[in-house]
């Protein structure tokens, strides 16, 4: 029989904006229940931000090492792949989520395991693991949280391949001889670096012409140059025609649209993600499954009547980041719980009910070698938003904390300033180290500071924040 239990918050999906956006809501004096359809803590957890930053570290604390005359002779050649892999099967808590679990309950909130679909307006009916059947009714709010999946095109052969997507990539227990990375966005380039490092011989196909397409076109310049030191291969403007792979252990030829083939033994897909809104009962509420969930600034899903159904994180699509997803999290949790408690509600940009960071001030840290961070639009997307903008470049070598950091440092700045106001709203930093930087242009361009007061902001010496000094000098002297 068909349980049924009423709560003032339902939450669809336990990621990390799931788990955030119920927290708050539970802080402001709400019940909350949590509605999870496999492991607590989402994507980021086990097929995504952690697993592969892991996989990742190790490559750039050895590269960072044997870029410095001392360390390089203590240090070896390559990485020990099984230790790498061992310590990644740690950090994604070996695809496990007891502890994320236990946090929900000691957190004060309900979780039921299960498929969510929204079952009208305030329901949401799961489908849990023993075929029975939880009927949740929301007094208040119904926050999806749902996340994405890897998007496939589709291609001929593709769906009989076995082929990996960002989850095999991730949690892949044996190192492919040859691996095939299809895409030149953040997936692709991580991926592409870290089963480098672990032995893989790599070849990247890339549609376009560079890698990093939403970043300054120097950032995939300088990545992709820092691949082809380690020996990837990188073909622009290559799409797959078709995919082939005659039995489950067998090689993988893909059909290249530039005519030729190319042999794998593993190939990756990393071309971009797919909202998990297909399965989740959208047509109840007169939404169409399948598509992204539109949101106001508030998270509240737009053409729903009755202000009651929500949506945060990678499913409603403005900024597909962990943090962005748990910024927005905090910002609708106050929202459900100002307007449960009949407050009103602040609606100036940059308040406390007002997502306004996750289109203004994103900051990403891509965590190759070099890495490339950046924060806010690019000059072209400022310029295309219809800014007039001042921009300025500088070479990270030539700051003393960057040579010292380590030898042959190669890298890049930029600071895009808008020129009426004479306020930073963009900044990119591309070399070794730089990630640990981006912080501070994320405060500095979330904070709208304007140009006269940064020069107040003096960066310690010898540290790469000097750029910082650089780049004003540049400035003042363009
Ligand atoms: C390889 C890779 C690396 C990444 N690295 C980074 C990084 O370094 N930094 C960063 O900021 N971002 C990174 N991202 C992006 C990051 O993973 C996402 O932005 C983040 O996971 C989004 O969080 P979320 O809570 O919105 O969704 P998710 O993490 O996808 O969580 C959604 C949850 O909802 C559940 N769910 C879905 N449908 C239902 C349903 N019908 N019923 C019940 N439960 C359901 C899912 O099982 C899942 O647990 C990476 C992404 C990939 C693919
Ligand atoms: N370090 C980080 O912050 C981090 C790491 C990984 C992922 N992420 C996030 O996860 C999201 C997903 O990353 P992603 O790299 O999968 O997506 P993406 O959208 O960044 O890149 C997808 C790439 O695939 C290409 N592509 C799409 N269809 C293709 C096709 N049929 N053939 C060839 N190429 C094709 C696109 O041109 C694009 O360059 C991103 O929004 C990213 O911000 C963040």
């Amino acid at each position: 029989m068909d349980q049924e239990h009423t709560y003032d918050v339902v939450v669809v999906g336990a990621g990390p904006t799931g788990e955030n956006l119920a927290d708050r809501a539970h802080a402001a004096g709400l019940s909350v229940a949590v509605v999870e359809s496999e492991l607590v803590g989402g994507e980021c957890s086990y097929w995504a931000c952690m697993p592969s930053k892991a996989l990742l570290r190790p490559h750039t604390a050895l590269a960072e090492a044997r870029r410095l005359p001392g360390a390089r002779e203590a240090v070896g050649a390559t990485l020990d792949a099984a230790a790498v892999l061992a310590r990644r099967d740690d950090f994604a808590a070996h695809w496990k989520d007891d502890g994320q679990a236990e946090w929900v309950r000691g957190a004060g909130l309900d979780l039921v395991r299960g498929h969510g679909r929204l079952d009208g307006p305030r329901r949401v009916a799961v489908d849990t693991p023993d075929g029975s059947r939880v009927l949740l009714t929301a007094r208040h709010a119904v926050a999806v949280c749902t996340g994405t999946r890897a998007a496939l095109p589709d291609l001929p052969g593709l769906a009989a391949a076995g082929v990996w997507t960002s989850r095999e990539a991730t949690s892949a227990k044996e190192v492919p001889g040859r691996l095939a990375v299809v895409g030149g966005g953040v997936v692709a380039v991580e991926m592409a670096t870290a089963w480098r490092a672990l032995g893989s011989e790599v070849t990247l196909l890339v549609r376009g012409d560079g890698l990093l397409p939403r970043m300054e076109p120097f950032a995939g310049e300088l990545v992709a140059e820092g691949l082809t030191a380690t020996g990837v291969k990188i073909s622009n403007r290559v799409s797959v025609s078709a995919v082939d792979r005659p039995a489950p252990a067998a090689p993988v030829t893909l059909t290249l649209d530039v005519g030729g083939e190319l042999v794998a033994d593993e190939v990756l897909f990393a071309t971009g993600r797919a909202p998990r809104t297909d399965d989740l009962g959208l047509e109840t509420v007169g939404l169409a499954p399948g598509d992204w969930l539109t949101v106001d600034d508030s998270c509240r899903v737009t053409g729903v009547d009755g202000d009651w159904l929500y949506a945060a994180g990678d499913v409603n699509h403005r900024a597909l980041l962990t943090h962005q997803g748990k910024y927005q999290a905090r910002i609708a949790g106050a929202v459900i719980g100002a307007v449960a408690q009949g407050e009103p509600l602040d609606p100036a940009p940059w308040g406390p009910h007002r997502a306004t960071a996750d289109v203004e001030a994103v900051p990403q840290v891509v965590f190759t070698d070099p890495e490339a961070a950046s924060v806010g639009p690019t000059a072209k997307e400022a310029e295309e938003a219809g800014r007039r903008v001042h921009v300025v470049d500088y070479d990270l070598a030539q700051v003393a904390g960057s040579a010292l950091y380590g030898d042959d440092y190669r890298g890049r700045a930029r600071m895009v300033v808008d020129a009426n106001s004479e306020r930073l709203v963009g900044v990119t930093f591309v070399g070794p180290g730089v990630g640990e930087l981006l912080h501070s242009a994320t405060v500095a361009v979330a904070a709208q500071t304007p140009i006269s007061r940064l020069w107040h902001a003096v960066p310690s010496y010898p540290t790469i924040s000097e750029v910082w000094l650089r780049l004003l000098e540049a400035y003042r002297d363009r």
